[in-house]
């Protein structure tokens, strides 16, 4: 868990608390696995739960309150505490006693999935980023947010999902270079898709 700026899609530059939960259904997250995951570009550790603000919450509650006192306002006059749930994959711990009590302490919630299992109601911003060898049922939200190129993924596909914004988000690794020239010829040529950088990398924060 750690203040930082959302970095990418249509909150880029937003602050946030970010809070990665760990474990995913399409990578164990170990290595030695990568070559046979489903998804096997993932640029994030998310194994265990001793990272920055790391740790196990015994109640939604107490992790509401971590949220909070992670939360920076100097002046405190912002209404909107905002929060970002990660992970790994988020909405497989997400539940509504959570979403309750993170609300009842006044955060705005976002999620960032990979869409294979359904958003609880009561989340404010659901960005999606589909994988291969997956199956979304989560095809409706605020971003359709696709890591460019993959080969099983055209952007196509996703054209008629029902989301507001459709990113590519060039797929970082050895090519990102290439990558992040094809997502730019993508673009001007089909632009309905808009381009998604991690200005975060950039920038060199988390
Ligand atoms: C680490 S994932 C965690 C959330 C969720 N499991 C998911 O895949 O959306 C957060 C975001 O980073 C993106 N991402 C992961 N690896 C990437 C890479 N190598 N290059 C660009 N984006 C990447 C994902 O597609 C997702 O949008
Ligand atoms: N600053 C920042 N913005 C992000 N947006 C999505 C991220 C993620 O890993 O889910 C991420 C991240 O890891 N850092
Ligand atoms: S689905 Fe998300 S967290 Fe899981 S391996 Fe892929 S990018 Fe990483
Ligand atoms: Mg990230």
């Amino acid at each position: 868990m750690f203040a930082t700026l959302q970095g990418e899609g249509a909150h880029a530059g937003r602050a946030s608390v970010f809070c990665r939960f760990t474990g995913c259904n399409l990578w164990s997250g170990r290595e030695e696995d990568r070559h046979k995951a489903a998804c096997s570009f993932c640029d994030t550790d998310f194994i265990g739960t001793d990272g920055t603000g790391g740790g196990r919450f015994a109640t939604p509650k107490d992790l509401a309150r971590a949220l909070s006192d992670c939360w920076q306002d100097e002046a405190g006059d912002h209404p909107g505490r905002y929060v970002v749930f990660t992970g790994g994959e988020p909405l497989l711990q997400i539940d509504d006693p959570l979403i309750e009590a993170v609300r009842a302490a006044g955060f705005e919630i976002a999620i960032e999935s990979n869409g294979t299992i359904a958003a609880p109601s009561g989340i404010d911003w659901i960005c999606v980023s589909p994988k291969p060898a997956s199956v979304v049922t989560q095809r409706s939200g605020q971003e359709l947010k696709l890591v460019f190129p993959q080969k099983a993924l055209p952007p196509s596909l996703f054209e008629e999902w029902d989301f507001t914004h459709f990113w590519l988000q060039p797929m970082d690794g050895p090519d990102r270079v290439a990558n992040t020239a094809a997502a730019v010829a993508y673009c001007l040529k089909n632009p309905r898709w808009r381009l998604s950088l991690q200005t975060h990398k950039l920038i060199g924060i988390p």
